[in-house]
């Protein structure tokens, strides 16, 4: 099984108050950690919804303004356009994500528990997704872990995730000299 690794990063970072896929973690920005802890999973790496680096960036789909999902939206349709059988997202502000994830969540779909952004999904519901969402309107990841019967995975494992710099004071201070990539 071939496996895209998808960023989904097209927030607005408002709670934060600025870009926080650039503040920095021990010297790099947020975004490094995510890209640096993803790669291995998988076998090629994708950005949904802005640019950052070398990384190749993919479009929301159906169109911008969806939210997360018009990022897996759109890493989906690349995955089945370049032959990708499943995509592994990640957020931008979650720095922490654990190894192995693509075994301890399959078989797709699949999210982590408590951090739904967190998933394993079949390329093959591309085009499910982009009505989903043109549809019904409805936004919320968990309607459509419902509409797919997506399972959540306890994996056992803290996962962090950083909205505001509270939350980065906070994960800077538990991971310490960890924190490094
Ligand atoms: N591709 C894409 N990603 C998104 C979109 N909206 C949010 N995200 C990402 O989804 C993840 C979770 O979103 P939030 O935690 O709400 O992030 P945010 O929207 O930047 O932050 P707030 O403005 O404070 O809600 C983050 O990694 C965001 O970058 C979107 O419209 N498109």
């Amino acid at each position: 099984m071939k496996v895209l690794g998808a960023i989904l990063a097209g927030g607005a970072s408002r709670r934060f108050g600025s870009d926080k896929a650039e503040a920095l973690i021990a010297g790099e920005p947020m975004l490094f950690h995510v890209a640096h802890r993803l790669s291995p999973q998988t076998d090629g790496l994708v950005i949904c919804g802005r640019s950052w680096g070398s990384l190749r960036t993919v479009a929301d789909r159906p169109r911008p303004g969806m939210g997360p999902l018009g990022g897996l939206a759109g890493a989906l349709r690349h995955a089945g356009d370049h032959g990708f059988d499943l995509v592994l997202t990640a957020a931008c502000d979650m720095p922490d994500i654990p190894p192995g994830l693509v075994e301890r969540l399959g078989p797709a779909p699949s999210v982590v528990k408590g951090q739904q952004l967190v998933g394993l999904w079949p390329a093959s519901l591309a085009a499910e997704l982009e009505a989903h969402l043109d549809e019904t309107g409805d936004y919320s990841v968990r309607a459509w872990m419902g509409r797919t019967g997506a399972r959540q995975v306890e994996i056992g494992e803290v996962m962090s995730n950083i909205n505001t710099s509270a939350d980065l004071d906070a994960f800077t201070r538990r991971a310490g000299p960890r924190s490094s990539p």
